[in-house]
């Protein structure tokens, strides 16, 4: 299905991503893991041409991505929808009107600029908005929205696309514990119901390890870790963050799990 092989990405000396390798044949949800700086973000920006790869190969389903120009790279760029940390919505608009703007690829000039939607369109992401739980906010403007409401609306932006990936760039990141589990529980359910592939990245270990099928760990560019989350063990995060001895997971914890035990203590803000 995915195959990327030697792919590379060069800033001037420096190696963002260096001769990095995997196959995905079947859709999967993956966790991208790795300390800061070690090319995650990279990564997916070259698996969505939103940046240009210096050198190797992305296939999907036997046709070559990094190839791709105009229309085909916008095409490929709706079947591989990504997300991001901090949302990227439209503030002031919408959140119906975010969420159509997920059509904007295949919409003539004119309907865009007279922001004319075809009403199956507006059902549709009604639909979407409704299945993420957040259909009541439909008509507030996005930035009235908490951030895991803001982050559930962009991930049904992207379903508008009726994407077969969706790429995550840290989507959990600015979120507080309760909302970072609504929304990877959101991720979650969409690739199980749907059977779209997930790639994200994320900056803890436990939600790596708790929701994913398959865990990459990268560092200084280079995958040196692939395999499943049974398999991620101490030693290896270990690895995969370059951190001595005192390495402690509780330090990259999310607290998520904490959520779901009904007697765990209180956490306590320092
Ligand atoms: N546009 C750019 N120009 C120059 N260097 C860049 C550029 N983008 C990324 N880099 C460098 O490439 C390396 C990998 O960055 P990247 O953002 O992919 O890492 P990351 O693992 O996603 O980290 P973070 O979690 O902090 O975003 C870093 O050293 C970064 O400084």
């Amino acid at each position: 299905m995915l195959h990327v092989t030697s792919l590379t990405k060069r800033f001037g000396d420096k190696r963002a991503v260096d001769n990095a390798s995997f196959e995905v044949g079947k859709p999967t949800m993956i966790g991208i893991i790795g300390r800061s700086g070690a090319g995650k973000s990279t990564l997916l920006r070259m698996l969505n041409r939103l940046s240009d790869a210096s050198e190797g190969s992305i296939t999907f389903e036997g046709a070559e991505i990094t190839t791709l120009r105009g229309a085909a790279r916008r095409e490929w760029q709706s079947r591989c929808a990504m997300i991001f940390q901090q949302f990227n919505l439209v503030p002031r608009m919408d959140v119906v009107s975010n969420v159509l703007h997920g059509t904007l690829n295949r919409r003539s000039t004119l309907a865009t600029m007279f922001n004319l939607y075809p009403a199956q369109d507006i059902h549709k992401a009604i639909d979407i908005l409704d299945r993420l739980g957040i259909a009541a906010e439909a008509p507030k403007r996005a930035q009235a929205l908490s951030g895991g409401q803001q982050q559930r609306v962009a991930i049904a932006r992207a379903l508008m696309q009726d994407p077969q990936i969706i790429l995550a760039d840290e989507p959990i990141a600015s979120l507080d514990p309760m909302n970072a589990q609504i929304v990877m529980d959101a991720l979650r359910r969409i690739h199980e119901e749907d059977g779209r592939m997930v790639i994200a990245n994320l900056h803890t270990l436990d939600t790596a390890r708790r929701y994913c099928d398959r865990v990459i760990g990268m560092r200084d560019g280079r995958i040196v870790f692939d395999g499943t989350p049974e398999q991620l063990t101490t030693g290896v995060a270990r690895d995969i963050y370059g951190a001595g001895a005192d390495f402690s997971e509780a330090a990259t914890s999310t607290a998520i799990e904490t959520l779901d035990r009904p007697n765990a203590a209180p956490v306590v803000p320092a």
